[in-house]
């Protein structure tokens, strides 16, 4: 059985939804989640800090990272667990885990774009093994249960109007959908890469 790492921030819940749906995901393939949300609390004086985190995604066999687009990119407290994470790099504690990317934001293209090629050149830092998505979208199936309705393939993609008022998050049906079989996809990824790995000669 694989453990999943599922590592994000979510300022107003959006991308908290697409964790939890992408752990039901990963639930549903037989291997378990471990979700850990990042807060503004782990920075001190612009540092992110938190050994547990770091252990805990040290021993997970993929790591999937989330964080909302926010002005075409990733949050700023996201970019300060990233660079917190730098420990990680000098000693390559990450180097061929199965890595993967999501993100959410309010406007339908909304850049987020931006966000999946940072996550995905951060995990290549790492030496990781990336895995985009892979449904295509239901529009060219003839059908209307909106996966992967916003056609993205590094790594998947929610949306949903910004709430001025305070209401609860929401994920749109469709997404959430994505998210699930997007867990299910990277466990099943972690699980082949970890059980086929091969020795090489030095
Ligand atoms: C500082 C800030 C910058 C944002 N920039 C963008 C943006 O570039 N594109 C976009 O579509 N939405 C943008 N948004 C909206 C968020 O992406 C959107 O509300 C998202 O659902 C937030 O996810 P969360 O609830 O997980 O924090 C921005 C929001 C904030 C607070």
């Amino acid at each position: 059985m694989s453990t999943i790492a599922i590592v994000y921030f979510s300022g107003g819940g959006h991308t908290h939804l697409m964790a939890e749906a992408i752990a039901t995901g990963v639930h549903t393939a037989g291997h378990t989640a471990d979700l850990l949300r990042i807060t503004g609390e782990q920075i001190t004086a612009g540092r992110w800090q938190d050994d547990g985190f770091m252990a805990r995604l040290s021993a997970a066999d993929a790591i999937m990272f989330g964080s909302p687009t926010y002005m075409s990119g990733v949050a700023a407290q996201f970019k300060a667990f990233i660079d917190g994470a730098s420990s990680a790099w000098f000693v390559q504690q990450w180097k061929d885990k199965i890595a993967a990317g999501f993100t959410h934001s309010s406007s339908p293209s909304g850049d987020k774009q931006g966000t999946l090629l940072y996550l995905s050149i951060n995990a290549a830092q790492h030496g990781m093994v990336w895995v985009g998505a892979a449904d295509m979208p239901s529009q060219y199936q003839g059908k209307t249960d909106g996966i992967n309705r916003l056609g993205s393939f590094l790594g998947i993609m929610g949306q949903s109007p910004m709430t001025m008022d305070g209401s609860p998050a929401t994920l749109e049906s469709g997404d959430r959908l994505t998210s699930e079989l997007f867990g299910q996809r990277i466990a099943v990824a972690a699980e082949r890469w970890t059980s086929q790995k091969v020795a090489v000669a030095a």
